[in-house]
């Protein structure tokens, strides 16, 4: 039998490339299209790769055909909650009309099955934590509507056109691959854990904390943590339970524990054995309190069970992306 190909859009970022590797190492073979606007080809490492943008219908099509690919990973997007609010317009442009090209080219090439990532940030400033995937979904910014349009777009196709899915979503990813041949990335960066080991380093003068006064135990905001190698195999997961004729799904993928922005600059100081500058500023606008994942449905329906995602580990895998020695060599 031949290896079964997956078109995987934004496979040069970061989730993307190290689900590619996740993939390949599963029996796939992951044919990445992405546009390169926030990816990194040296990180196509794993089966061909495709220059192309997502809304270019017809280059997409062109891949399924020529690659006979049997399901689509599809992760190409903007993901920045700020410059959402800022440029609502790419957002719409590259997530919904992105997704809607890909599906378009889906169809055309006979391809029914699509796993789409979205986003705790489709639930908005929840009700109650653990989050689970029935809680109201009210985003507060242009970027997490995207992503829930994107889920009705995908709960609409199936019932008028029979177009299989996995929705999928992610809490805060990160980490790297623990065989260290990926690194943590994102462009432009903005994400806690890589400038908390950037402060580290004295990469970057100091972290700035935003907010101290949340209705939370020590007053930072609560995150989900999980790692990105774990993400990678909750595709892998919802990958073969699609092919395998299963059910349509609608997951969350976290680790159920939450950690403040204190304790994750308390994983890093220990993991590194460095001290993290800080300076306490105002809130930024936008962040709920506290998010955490209900993962019980995934554990469930695809005996998702994340290995890597306790906050050292995911410190610790994380840190040589930023030039931070490890003070635990012998743990890695
Ligand atoms: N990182 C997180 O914590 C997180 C959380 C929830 C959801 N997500 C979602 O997961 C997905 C991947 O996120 P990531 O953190 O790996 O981001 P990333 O920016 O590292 O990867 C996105 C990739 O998509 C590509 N891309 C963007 N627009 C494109 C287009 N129009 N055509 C082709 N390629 C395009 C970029 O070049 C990049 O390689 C996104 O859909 C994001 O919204 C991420
Ligand atoms: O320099 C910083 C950076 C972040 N934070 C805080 O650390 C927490 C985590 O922030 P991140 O920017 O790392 O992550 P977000 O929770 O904002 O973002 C995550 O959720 C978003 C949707 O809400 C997107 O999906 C995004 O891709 C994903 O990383 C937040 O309370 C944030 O305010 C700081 O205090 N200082």
């Amino acid at each position: 039998m031949s290896t079964p190909a997956i078109l995987v859009t934004g496979g040069a970022g970061f989730i993307g490339s190290h689900t590619c590797k996740a993939l390949a190492g599963a029996g796939y073979l992951p044919v990445t299209l992405d546009n390169l606007s926030r990816g990194n080809r040296q990180d196509v490492r794993w089966g061909p790769f495709v220059e192309a943008d997502t809304r270019d219908t017809a280059r997409v099509a062109a891949a399924l055909r020529q690659h006979r690919v049997s399901a689509v990973i599809h992760f190409a997007a903007y993901a920045y909650v700020g410059e959402s609010v800022e440029q609502p317009e790419i957002y719409y442009d590259a997530n919904v009309g992105g997704l809607l090209s890909v599906l378009r080219a889906c169809r055309e090439a006979g391809v029914d099955k699509v796993i789409f990532s979205s986003s705790c940030a489709t639930y908005g400033i929840p009700d109650a934590v653990p989050i689970c995937e029935d809680a109201p979904q009210r985003p507060i910014n242009p970027y997490g509507r995207t992503k829930l349009i994107g889920e009705q777009v995908l709960i609409d196709y199936a019932r008028a056109y029979g177009m299989h899915h996995a929705i999928l979503r992610y809490f805060n990813a990160a980490g790297a691959d623990p065989a260290g041949e990926l690194s943590e990335k994102h462009v432009p960066e903005t994400h806690l854990i890589p400038l908390a080991l950037m402060a580290a380093a004295g990469r970057i003068p100091r972290l700035d904390v935003y907010g101290t006064d949340y209705p939370t135990p020590d007053g930072t905001c609560i995150r989900d943590y999980i790692h990105v190698a774990d993400l990678a195999d909750g595709h892998r997961l919802a990958l073969t339970h699609l092919l395998g004729g299963g059910a349509d799904l609608e997951l969350n993928l976290g680790t159920g524990h939450g950690q403040s922005i204190f304790e994750v600059l308390d994983a890093v100081r220990r993991v590194t054995g460095r001290s993290v500058p800080t300076r306490l500023c105002p809130r930024r606008p936008g962040d709920p309190p506290a998010l955490v994942a209900d993962a019980g449905r995934a554990r469930r329906m695809l005996g998702f069970a994340p290995q890597h995602s306790g906050i050292e580990t995911i410190v610790r895998h994380a840190a040589p992306s930023f030039g931070v020695e490890k003070r635990h060599e012998e743990r890695a």
